[in-house]
């Protein structure tokens, strides 16, 4: 690629930083050459954040250097990031729905620019990339791959020579993935590095030119991924490849929870309005709904869960019996267990520690006696799931919000297992989750099945619907399509369903 006396665009040599409890970056060196796509892998609490947030300023190292194009740097803010020619696209978007695409943008340039000439300079650097989006579309009618090609067209305008994005396919549709890809192939071509973290090995290794990998705050490889096969990745960053999920067929016993003709007007003028949605949910049972987000999931989350209370009573039935009014508190307390796709704030409160973030879920005679909480059970039940999930945490005590996300996600699934439901609705519970953790998830949501328990799986992620859903159903615009068993399902049918095109195309399917 480039001779060797061209200078790495950036070098990190012995960058160290320690958090009160845990070394989260341990003398970390790393080469990112010039127009090179570099992947950063590692399970959940490697670090992988941590050496982001230091390259682009948000964190400052305790030790180590930092070198830019050949010239050490000190790094004190994302503005002398962002300055020096880093630009970040970050998982979770910071745009204003209310705002269109170039007023989000204009709100980080400095002052003195005309929206109008704005929206001009944004339209040519979407043309560029062939990233398609219209600089005067308000963010509130744009889809969630449309939002992150806003962000990266707000990172292109910096001109960077250094892009960083995190975990940046795990909103997208298959299709949207091989555009993204294309753009930073271009970019790449163009000379602009590029640090990539992922979880998923199979981009990695068709996307990325180098790979970094990290383990307990350190550096434990670095490969070229082109060589390399998902095993022997899965190897470098866990010591061993993911265990096999088995799933073996069996009966679904009785229905446990339906819901029918649930029709809901959205409750704000971002919302997907649900429009006559009937289903079963048998015991023993994982229902998958595959969807593209933002179809009308969260809101279906929501009704089932309790927590928008304009549900119809006779809209649910729990063994039976009508519950669309109940409280989500009354469906805890009845066997019902949700774990919400925002960890932080529905999931769990970030200031508190997570032995007192039991209570959101476990309010019950155990946990709380005569008005008292009991906190040494709080603690011991936390201890059980820190121990159990394998989370990387400091201990029942450790603040939620210190965690990295995927021990966070492996905690909340955990702590939603522990308590045994009868019904458990959840909503992407492998987000930012390392391969060897999914793994895990998945198959104590398999051994909760095989217990008994009725499961809702809402995902995006196709592979993990195929994996363990005995029965398969599509959400699309607030309806959703009849249900068919997993083994009479393929990738092109729901494939076609996610796009609303349902009708009678499988005479299997289960109204
Ligand atoms: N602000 C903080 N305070 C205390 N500890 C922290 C803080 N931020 C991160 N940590 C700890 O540092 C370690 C590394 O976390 P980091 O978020 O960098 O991991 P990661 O590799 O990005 O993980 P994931 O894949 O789960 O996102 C973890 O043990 C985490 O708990």
């Amino acid at each position: 690629m480039e001779p060797d006396s061209t200078p790495a665009r950036l070098a990190l040599r012995g960058i160290t930083k320690q958090y009160p409890t845990v070394v989260a970056n341990d003398n970390v060196d790393l080469t990112v050459m010039p127009g090179e796509i570099h992947a950063i892998l590692g399970e959940n609490g490697a670090g992988k954040s941590t050496l982001m947030k230091i390259i682009y300023g948000v964190t400052r190292p305790d030790a180590g250097r930092i070198v830019w194009n050949g010239d050490d740097v000190r790094i004190a803010n994302p503005a002398a990031a962002r300055q020096l020619g880093i630009g970040m696209v970050f998982q979770h978007f910071s745009l204003f729905d209310t705002l269109t695409v170039a007023e989000n943008i204009s709100l980080g340039l400095p002052a003195g620019h005309s929206i109008a000439e704005l929206e001009q300079r944004i339209a040519q650097k979407a043309a560029q990339y062939g990233l398609d989006i219209e600089p005067q579309r308000h963010v509130h009618t744009l889809s969630v791959g449309e939002c992150q090609r806003v962000e990266i067209v707000r990172a292109l305008l910096g001109e960077p020579q250094l892009l960083i994005l995190d975990e940046p396919t795990s909103v997208l549709t298959p299709q949207a993935v091989q555009a993204l890809f294309q753009t930073l192939r271009q970019l790449a071509s163009e000379g602009c590095s590029i640090l990539y973290i992922s979880h998923k090995l199979d981009e990695i290794r068709e996307l990325c030119h180098a790979c970094t990998v990290m383990r307990g705050g350190r550096v434990t490889g670095v490969c070229d991924p082109r060589q390399e096969s998902e095993a022997s990745l899965s190897r470098l960053m866990i010591g061993s490849e993911p265990p096999a999920v088995r799933h073996a067929d069996r009966p679904a016993g009785e229905v446990v929870f339906s819901v029918r003709g649930l029709t809901l007007p959205r409750a704000h003028p971002f919302a997907v309005p649900l429009e006559n949605i009937s289903f079963d949910m048998h015991e023993g049972e994982i229902l998958g709904v595959a969807g593209v987000s933002g179809n009308g999931q969260q809101e279906l989350l929501a009704a089932l869960a309790g927590e928008d209370r304009r549900v119809a009573r006779d809209a649910l039935l729990l063994d039976g019996r009508p519950v669309g009014h109940t409280s989500p508190s009354w469906r805890r307390n009845h066997g019902v267990g949700f774990v919400p796709e925002e960890r932080l704030g529905r999931g769990a409160v970030p200031d508190l520690s997570l032995a007192q973030n039991m209570l959101l879920s476990h309010q019950n005679r155990q946990t709380v006696r005569r008005g008292f909480v009991r906190r040494p059970v709080l603690r011991s039940l936390a201890g059980g799931i820190i121990d159990r999930f394998r989370v990387k945490a400091h201990g029942p005590q450790a603040a939620a919000g210190s965690l990295s996300g995927g021990n966070l996600q492996k905690y909340i699934i955990g702590r939603e297992v522990t308590r045994r439901p009868r019904v458990l609705l959840v909503a992407q519970p492998t987000w930012g989750v390392d391969v060897g953790a999914a793994a895990q998830i998945r198959a104590e949501l398999l051994a909760l099945r095989d217990a008994g328990c009725s499961i809702l799986l809402i995902s995006e992620e196709l592979d993990e619907l195929f994996e363990i859903s005995d029965r398969l159903m599509v959400i699309a615009k607030g309806r959703v399509s009849p249900s068919l068993p997993t083994r009479e399902a393929s990738l092109d049918l729901i494939g076609r369903w996610m796009s609303g095109l349902w009708t009678t195309e499988t005479p299997h399917a289960e109204a």
